[in-house]
């Protein structure tokens, strides 16, 4: 897969080079073509969760990245970023705010909208979930248009928090997600073919 191994230079990490770490990943990964609509290419994690060893490498590598920055709070996207989301925060000790869909989450909420490769959507975060100037990395299992992402990032904002840095398991490059972030960082795994 080019590029992975450049996208994950971690120094000495575990036992396993960071390297084959990414390729045990990107092999786990499962692509369903044509869903869910004729002609995108469905790159689907939950592969990646069936095989124990990548998923720890999964999460592994995200420990050891952020595990060098001062990180407050992991946010979480539904669906698929709550995977590895919740589990990073552990790793880190820090805390962990789930960012829902709409009608999801029981208190009060603040929201932004968005849209994806494939849908329009809304984002939802709990009111007091983040106190201000709590420093969140944002975490999903892929970027696609960047559309999720954005909107993550304008959430942590209207909370009074700071994004440090977006993370995914999965890129698809050709779809010029990052140029949505407007220049915020992001940290991806491995680089795949969506469309
Ligand atoms: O970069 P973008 O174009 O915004 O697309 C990326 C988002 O799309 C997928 O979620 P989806 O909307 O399919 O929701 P789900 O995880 O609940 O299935 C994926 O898990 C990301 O959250
Ligand atoms: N191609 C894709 N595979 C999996 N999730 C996605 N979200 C947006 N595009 C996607």
């Amino acid at each position: 897969m080019p590029g992975t191994v450049e996208l994950c230079k971690m120094g000495k990490g575990g036992s396993v080079a960071a390297d084959e770490r990414v390729e045990a990943i990107s092999n786990a990964i499962r692509v369903i073509p044509n869903f869910p609509k004729p002609g995108i290419q469905f790159q689907d994690v939950t592969t990646i969760l069936l095989d124990p060893v990548a998923f720890k490498h999964t999460i592994d590598l995200l420990t050891e990245r952020y595990r060098k920055l001062k990180v407050d709070v992991i946010a979480g996207f539904e669906a698929r970023g709550l995977i590895f989301g919740a589990p990073l925060a552990i790793a880190l000790g820090c805390a962990f705010v789930p960012l829902r869909k709409p009608g999801k989450l029981p208190g009060a909420t603040i929201s932004a909208d968005y849209v994806t490769e494939y849908s329009t959507d809304r984002i939802e975060m709990h009111v007091g979930a983040l106190q201000l100037g709590q420093r969140v990395v944002l975490v999903d299992d892929l970027i696609a248009t960047g559309g999720t992402l954005r909107a993550g990032v304008e959430l942590v904002k209207k909370a009074g928090g700071e994004v440090v840095e977006a993370a995914c398991v999965i890129e698809l490059p050709e779809l010029k997600g990052r140029e949505k972030l407007d220049g915020l960082p992001l940290h991806v795994l491995v680089e795949k073919e969506g469309i």
